[in-house]
């Protein structure tokens, strides 16, 4: 099999980006796998595959998969690694539907993550409960941003001891994203996440962007806020006038490659 690819990363959540519609590439689970691992593969956090939209007013379909070979319904800093790459601030068709990507006056990107969901269905949670306060110990918020986190507000320091039993609590059919953020200001956490998936990762634009709206529902946050990562910072808006998550911040091409490789390990 040989395809080009591009390597990129936004806070040091590092992607390989597939153009589907310019060569053929066909998404075979263990393939993918192979791709993502950094000793078999060109190793990554996530591999991005792009296809052509089938909505109007779509410029691109993205499509996200973690290193275990699972499908994501979004990736926060994967969606501005592509707008980046595209350039010309495209819509993202995605699973969590359409994203309008702009340009910050800073020259940092932006993308429109959509509005999240909040009940507990749409997260999706095994059962009825009250997504401001799970049924487990530390009591997390949860909501979906096109994929299901959990945040909790009881420090960062947990994501590696709690957060791989947690991504697989039965309470998470679809399993979970897990943050953990401490709050220092109104406007300023300091999170880290476990991603379903991938593991602790050095940002999750996604779990930036759900704690932020969790922080906003208990009443700790403003509805702008910095958020700082391992990784870097990104600037999260839950704008009032439609619901809709702003997500702002770095994107960069690392460099582009040729896989002339088998398709297996
Ligand atoms: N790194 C991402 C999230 C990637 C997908 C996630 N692991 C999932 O399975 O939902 C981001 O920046 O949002």
């Amino acid at each position: 099999m040989c395809f080009r690819f591009q390597k990129m990363q936004g806070l040091g959540n590092d992607f390989v980006v597939i153009d589907a519609r310019n060569q053929a590439f066909a998404p075979i689970l263990n393939f993918l796998v192979t791709l993502c691992d950094r000793r078999l593969g060109v190793g990554c956090d996530q591999l991005v595959i792009l296809e052509p939209p089938d909505l109007p007013g779509a410029d691109v379909k993205v499509r996200f998969f973690n290193p275990d070979g699972s499908e994501a319904g979004a990736c926060g800093n994967a969606s501005r690694c592509v707008a980046r790459l595209l350039g010309n601030a495209p819509v993202l068709q995605t699973q969590a539907g359409l994203l309008p990507s702009f340009v910050a006056p800073d020259g940092r990107i932006g993308v429109d993550m959509g509005a999240p969901k909040l009940g507990w269905a749409e997260i999706p949670l095994a059962h009825e409960a009250d997504t401001l306060a799970l049924p487990l110990p530390g009591a997390p918020a949860a909501c979906s941003m096109g994929n299901p986190h959990a945040t909790f507000f009881t420090g960062a320091d947990e994501a590696v001891s709690r957060g791989p039993a947690l991504e697989h609590d039965p309470l998470f059919p679809e399993r979970a994203n897990i943050g953990f953020a401490h709050i220092r200001a109104r406007d300023e956490i300091r999170l880290r996440v476990w991603e379903r998936g991938a593991g602790l990762t050095p940002a999750c634009g996604s779990g930036a962007c759900a704690a932020v709206v969790n922080g906003v529902r208990l009443g700790l946050l403003d509805r702008t806020c910095r958020v700082e990562m391992d990784g870097g910072w990104l600037t999260i808006t839950w704008r009032e006038a439609d619901g809709h998550v702003l997500m702002t911040g770095p994107a960069t091409l690392v460099f582009e490659g040729e896989w002339r490789g088998g398709e297996h390990a």
